[in-house]
């Protein structure tokens, strides 16, 4: 996809706070570009709550994001947008009365002013999504749909993409479709940092990972040493969801 350049997305000393209690408790991560980056851990880690700091949907209570080296901390979700940071979410929320097409070009139309069309053609054709691109959207299987959210993102330009749970409701197939082309979209150089509960995907595609329990980042390296680490239940991928 056309980008102005692919980004780093760092977080420093995030924490993010409900109540006394503290969902996000100190996360410092890095998502390099040209790198798939996951984010693993139980339920209630506090994996969707650092996307949520991360996209500018919450704003931390202590700590800083930066996208290549600036401080987008007190940005508010949309201006992160326009500066490249696209977000897919673990519920699908495509428009059901639009067409595959005009859910995608949306997402174009939402961060560019010139080209969405393009734009749009470019992403449903790497999403394999040409030939239903005048299909409604409510009539989409769940596999079909999580591709539209993706190539929602990928219109926009991203320079940072993540993505929340992208294998969910996925048949093997799709799932494996999935995984490449989020591994040409990282060879391309685009930095891409997807929570996952499939530890088989996680270890199949992610150069690094990130293991959350309780807010914190427990250990964080290379996907196996991380997957092996007695600390990080692979028990968390199919008793969790
Ligand atoms: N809006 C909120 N208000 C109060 N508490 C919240 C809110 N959102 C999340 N939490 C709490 O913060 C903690 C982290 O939740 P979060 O959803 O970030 O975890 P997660 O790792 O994404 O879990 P899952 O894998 O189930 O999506 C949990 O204890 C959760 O109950």
């Amino acid at each position: 996809m056309s980008r102005a350049g692919a980004g780093r997305l760092t977080a420093r000393g995030v924490v993010r706070r409900f109540g006394g209690i503290a969902a996000v408790d100190g996360v410092d991560l890095v998502a390099p570009p040209g790198r798939i980056t996951a984010l693993v851990g139980p339920n209630g880690a506090g994996k969707s709550t650092l996307f949520d700091c991360l996209s500018g949907a919450a704003r931390p209570d202590e700590g800083r994001v930066l996208l290549d080296g600036c401080d987008i901390t007190r940005l508010p979700e949309h201006a992160r947008a326009r500066l490249g940071l696209a977000r897919t979410f673990q519920r699908i929320a495509v428009f059901p009365t639009l067409t595959v097409a005009e859910n995608v070009l949306v997402g174009a139309e939402q961060v560019r002013r010139h080209g969405a069309r393009a734009a749009t053609d470019r992403a449903l054709t790497l999403l394999g999504l040409a030939a239903a691109r005048d299909a409604p959207a409510a009539e989409l299987p769940t596999g079909t749909l999580r591709m539209v959210e993706l190539a929602r993102a990928l219109a926009a330009g991203p320079r940072v993409l993540l993505l929340d749970e992208p294998s969910v409701g996925l048949d093997a197939a799709e799932t494996a479709r999935l995984a490449a082309v989020l591994r040409a979209l990282a060879a391309d150089g685009l930095p891409l940092l997807l929570v996952e509960h499939d530890t088989e995907l996680v270890s199949e595609l992610a150069d690094a990972v990130y293991a959350m329990a309780a807010g914190r980042v427990v250990t964080a390296g290379p996907a196996a040493r991380v997957l092996a680490d007695p600390r990080v239940g692979l028990s968390w991928g199919e008793a969790t969801g």
